[in-house]
């Protein structure tokens, strides 16, 4: 039978690091970290405008069973983000406002789930933010072992104990704590250049000049006519 454990030590990242993460959102630090980490589309936000980063405790449940999400709240911190995945696909309800509750008393900030969440009006309510594959009303039952804290993959992407884990209405990113610092500092540097590129975009500025892309349309073979030409060609 294969071992199952809940392992209660987390390497964490440090809280200015997560800060900085947070305000950079989800796609900047997606770019800011060359395009890696995110989780499939398929786990989407169920609230509109929420942002969090944190620590990611992971869950690796049966399908349609959360016994293992029970076990996980123990082991959790102030600022960690629960996330829960399944041995096979499943979009059974497996988390809902009274799990919800447990978490939030002992300062989880937040579930990204590849599973289903229920209770969803009530989870809103209650500001605790989900970004789930699913919502579906299936009960679960507590019956199958699992683990907590070891290496997981939710939607296509693996997770760790302790990646930082972003998410806001673009999806769900997560990073090795060692890169943090490095990818929020390019986040941040990012940001500060975009502003810059809104304020030329909003007084008219086109892309095409902005980035010097003239040259490549050419070198692309696109051509600027007047009028389609009479074959289409
Ligand atoms: O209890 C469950 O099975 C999941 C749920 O609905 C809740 O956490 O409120
Ligand atoms: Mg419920």
């Amino acid at each position: 039978m294969a071992a199952h454990y809940v392992v209660r030590s987390v390497d964490r990242a440090d809280t200015d690091t997560i800060t900085a993460l947070r305000r950079a959102g989800v796609a900047s630090a997606h770019e800011a970290a060359g395009r890696i980490g995110l989780l499939g589309p398929a786990v989407r936000a169920r609230q509109t405008g929420a942002v969090i980063a944190g620590s990611a405790i992971t869950v690796s449940c049966h399908p349609g069973d959360n016994l293992m999400i029970h076990a996980a709240v123990e082991v959790c911190r102030p600022g960690d983000v629960l996330v829960v995945t399944t041995t096979s696909p499943s979009t059974d309800g497996m988390f809902g406002d009274l799990l919800a509750t447990s978490l939030r008393a002992h300062g989880v900030i937040g579930l990204v789930s590849d599973a289903g969440v229920r209770d969803i009006a009530a989870l809103r309510e209650m500001g605790f933010p989900v970004w789930s594959r699913a919502v579906h009303a299936q009960g679960t039952v507590k019956a199958s072992p699992g683990s907590v804290n070891v290496p997981v993959v939710a939607a296509g992407q693996l997770v760790r104990p302790g990646d930082i884990v972003i998410a806001d209405d673009d999806g769900v990113l997560v990073l090795p704590v060692a890169a943090g610092r490095q990818v929020a500092r390019a986040a941040a540097e990012r940001l500060a250049n975009e502003a810059d590129k809104r304020a030329r975009l909003e007084s008219g500025a086109l892309g095409v000049d902005m980035y010097n892309l003239r040259p490549l349309l050419a070198e692309l073979g696109v051509e600027y006519v007047d009028r389609l030409p009479a074959d289409g060609a």
